[in-house]
């Protein structure tokens, strides 16, 4: 393993659809990625450019309406964790107050599912506000990314020694988020981090922005610059890869720092199935933390010790944490050097 990395690669995974030969070299350069960095530019992934602007436009659109409005939509309405975050209502285990606000949504499943009716805390329908532009152009976006997060799936499946399809039947109605974030620019806010320094919960997280200010931790505990390449993906390593891989693939630490100009990002989170029980599929490097979780119940652990509506809830017993549950900052570089008793800002 490589201890400073101070550039993130590129990786073009047309050849995926390719010949044997096609795609065992993009296997080869997501393994080498996922083991040397945790993060790659994603680019040959067929999304349509303008997609991307649509989404951008209609987000926009949404976050200049007045807090009142946006608050209609409020995530604390939903009981599966859909809609508006305001400034503030996320705070990661550093305890940094993020001047972001965002928009969170997922597989939008009918009112009548009966997990959702059982009070599943991430499966269910979307809060949509009431506008059909936005709900149309989100949802186009959202369904075209996630088979861009199919076909890598794939992909990592092969670098993990597996078959292509061997997850295709843990993806039925995975709890995959998307959020749209807005980063507004505040020059009078003093050392306010955009985001805290975090690992994403899922398998990868595929993330497209319109500005720098994505920070990525290397082996050494330094923060590298991440910034956004034209028509390309950020993909980095979650939580579930790294346990899959048996700590091979590093579920890399990262943030984002101050933004010196407006932003605004769209990472989506590539899940497995909410009861999928994730374990190492290879031999386990020394000091990985946790020998197996559900899926869905490490991120609705994860996400009822960040977000405030939620922490109240536990706090007044309407909710508990999932009987899979570990603390935060367990995976990734931060807990490593956490371990070793580095400290690391
Ligand atoms: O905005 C970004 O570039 C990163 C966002 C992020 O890390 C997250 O939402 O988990
Ligand atoms: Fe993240």
């Amino acid at each position: 393993m490589k201890t400073d990395f101070t550039s993130i690669p590129v990786v073009d995974i047309a050849g995926l659809s390719g010949t044997a030969e096609e795609k065992a070299t993009v296997v080869e350069a997501l393994a080498t990625a996922a083991q040397d960095v945790g993060f790659m530019h994603v680019t040959g992934h067929g999304l349509d450019p303008a997609l991307f602007d649509a989404l951008l436009a209609q987000t926009k659109r949404f976050f200049d309406q007045p807090l009142d409005e946006k608050m209609k939509v409020y995530i604390g309405n939903s009981t599966n964790h859909r809609g508006y975050v305001p400034q503030g209502e996320e705070v990661f285990s550093a305890g940094s107050k993020d001047l972001k606000e965002a928009y969170d949504l997922s597989r939008d499943l009918p009112a009548t599912d009966p997990e959702y009716l059982a009070g599943n805390p991430l499966l269910g329908p979307n809060q949509w506000p009431d506008d059909a532009a936005f709900r149309q152009v989100v949802n186009a976006y959202y369904n075209a990314v996630f088979q861009v997060g199919c076909r890598l799936m794939g992909g990592f499946a092969l670098a993990l020694g597996l078959e292509e399809n061997a997850f295709e039947s843990r993806l039925t109605r995975p709890p995959s988020q998307l959020r749209l974030i807005h980063y507004p620019y505040d020059p009078s806010a003093h050392d306010a981090a955009g985001i805290g320094a975090h690992t994403d919960y899922e398998c990868f997280t595929l993330l497209r922005s319109t500005a720098p200010g994505l920070e990525v931790m290397n082996q050494k505990g330094e923060w590298v610059d991440a910034p956004p390449v034209e028509n390309a993906f950020v993909v980095n390593t979650g939580d579930m890869l790294e346990l899959l891989s048996g700590g091979r693939f590093i579920a890399t630490s990262h943030r984002v720092r101050k933004v010196a100009e407006e932003r605004y990002s769209f990472p989506l989170f590539f899940s497995l199935d909410y009861h999928v029980r994730v374990q190492p599929v290879v031999p386990v490097a020394d000091g990985l933390p946790a020998q197996s979780l559900v899926a869905g119940e490490h991120l609705a652990a994860q996400t009822m010790q960040t977000f405030n509506y939620l922490k109240q809830r536990v706090a007044e017993g309407r909710i508990s944490l999932p009987e899979s549950h570990v603390g935060l900052s367990v995976f990734g570089q931060e807990a490593r050097h956490g371990r070793r008793g580095v400290s690391i800002q």
